[in-house]
């Protein structure tokens, strides 16, 4: 942790969070145990899968809750606020437990991905800075998974800094792009703070900083033979970018013995663009000159120009991204599904309901299982259990649809993951967050064991999230009630 990292967030918090956390001391249930989840709905760009990431900075904000004395002065120049609730503030940490779903996990709508079990005070004011940073970081990192796999194999620079909303969008969102399989960022902070490789090519200033294109394009050849990549389209890509392109490195790269160089297409029909490229740098005996192209793109675009022939071996991709414009919100929320009164060892799970069953809560402190099919590594699907329950693998094990209950299969040789692991366990941190290229590796890896049907952008397969039968009767009998 250093100067950007180490920020102290604790009045991040909505406000409602803080005189909650006053009434709960004042009509002395500040004792009690609050069971929340952090779950989303639905998965953005109708999807079939999200990825979770942002817990390391949950990790590194619970570690450092706390309110400096000038947060409770004016905490206390609000006139809302007991002397008791100020002074309990001025010893303010978390003392409860957390468990979360490891960053890169591919994750699926109404599981938990996170577990908060903690004195309902605590609990209740980590709840905005969590919500926006598992909501932010897995939103950019499900939409940059969807362009790097439209990419199928090329890499895909994060570009997106300029126009990323805020500083944390920013430097988060690249790292968050990272996980999900971007190749690198153009953005300096995310590198030195979180080990995101940072590079890039060159700005149309540069080029027009000299009196000719050529000069641009040798100048910058010789300061960087190495890594050359030269943007072609300030004046004509065809007529002028790529033949000067090809005489500076003919001039500088060759007669190093370098073969390592680009160009980079920003405008334009990118496809005829980079086939009639291709061709010019064939002739000239620069087959190994890759092109990169950028220039406001998606998932979908990156899809149609492979399919239209385009002959680009790398993308560079930063506002559709960075921003996930078709798709801007995560829609993570943060429900409370048990309590556990002060002094009682008996977790009374909760429920919330709505007339829109989708928004009718899972209660009770639970576990998520994911299954592998044992003969193939692939998911089948995830059960939701209640924290006690335990699954056996020697046995069979009957799954049912939660919502048409005669929807019935049985599986198998199968191997049950859990994929809730304690994170903090009575305020003490268990868990070691990886390292950034671990975490990006186990993110490919996960997501191989999906099935393709899983993963298609047009009408994906509903991967299933069922619950176990003792939980689904918990959720009955509490709805049963509710209409009661
Ligand atoms: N062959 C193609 N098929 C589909 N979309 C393309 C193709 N080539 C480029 N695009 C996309 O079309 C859009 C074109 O953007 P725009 O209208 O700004 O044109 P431009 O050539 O970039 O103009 P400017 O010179 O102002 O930058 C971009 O999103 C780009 O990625
Ligand atoms: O289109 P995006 O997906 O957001 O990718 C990033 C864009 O940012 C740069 O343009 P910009 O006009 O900001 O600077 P430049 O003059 O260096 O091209 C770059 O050339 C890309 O076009
Ligand atoms: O390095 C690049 O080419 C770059 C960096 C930021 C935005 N657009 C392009």
């Amino acid at each position: 942790m250093d100067a950007y990292t180490e920020r102290n967030y604790t009045l991040l918090c909505d406000f409602y969070e803080l005189t909650m956390g006053n009434a709960y001391l004042e009509s002395g249930r500040s004792g009690d145990t609050a069971y929340f989840d952090l779950f989303f709905r639905t998965v953005p760009d109708n999807g079939g899968f999200a990825i979770a990431a942002g817990l390391e900075q949950v990790i590194d904000y619970i570690k450092s809750l706390h309110f400096t004395a000038e947060d409770i002065e004016y905490l206390r120049q609000k006139q809302l606020f007991s002397e008791d609730f100020l002074s309990l503030l001025k010893d303010f940490r978390f003392t409860g437990d957390l468990y979360a779903v490891p960053e890169g996990t591919p994750i699926f709508p109404h599981e938990p991905i996170l577990t908060v079990c903690a004195p309902v005070i605590e609990a209740q004011i980590v709840e905005t800075f969590l919500l926006l940073s598992i909501n932010h970081q897995s939103l950019i990192a499900t939409k940059a998974n969807r362009i790097v796999r439209a990419a199928k194999g090329r890499p895909v620079s994060e570009f997106g800094s300029r126009r990323a909303q805020g500083a944390d969008g920013a430097v988060l969102g690249a790292r968050a792009a990272y996980i999900a399989g971007c190749s690198s960022t153009a953005c300096a902070l995310s590198d030195r703070a979180y080990s995101v490789p940072a590079g890039g090519t060159m700005a149309h200033s540069w080029v027009q900083m000299f009196d000719s294109e050529y000069d641009a394009f040798v100048t910058y050849c010789r300061t960087y033979p190495h890594q050359a990549t030269l943007l072609v389209d300030t004046y004509n890509v065809l007529k002028s970018g790529v033949p000067n392109a090809i005489r500076a490195f003919k001039e500088v790269l060759l007669p190093q013995g370098i073969t390592s160089c680009a160009i980079r297409i920003d405008s334009g029909d990118i496809t005829y663009l980079s086939r009639k490229a291709r061709k010019m740098l064939d002739d000239a005996g620069l087959p190994f000159c890759k092109i990169v192209a950028s220039n406001s793109l998606d998932e979908y675009i990156i899809e149609t120009l492979i399919e239209q022939g385009a002959k680009i071996d790398a993308f560079g991709v930063g506002e559709r991204l960075i921003t996930s414009k078709s798709a801007p919100v995560f829609g993570g929320v943060y429900k409370l599904s048990a309590v556990k009164p002060a002094g009682s060892d008996e977790i009374i799970p909760k429920i919330k309901v709505s007339e829109n069953t989708a928004k009718i809560t899972n209660p009770h402190f639970k576990k998520v299982y994911r299954l592998f099919e044992k003969e193939t590594g692939k998911a089948i699907a995830d059960l939701l259990c209640v924290h006690d329950e335990v699954i056996d693998e020697t046995q069979p094990l009957e799954l049912f649809d939660p919502d048409a209950t005669w929807k019935r299969k049985t599986v198998t040789d199968f191997i049950a993951k859990e994929l809730l692991v304690p994170v903090f366990l009575n305020g003490e941190c268990v868990y070691e967050s990886p390292d950034i290229e671990t975490i990006r590796n186990y993110c490919a890896e996960q997501i191989e064991t999906l099935w393709d049907e899983v993963k298609r952008f047009e009408n994906p397969h509903t991967y299933y999230v069922d619950l176990s039968q003792k939980l689904y009767d918990i959720k009955h009998d509490l709805l049963k009630k509710a209409r009661a």
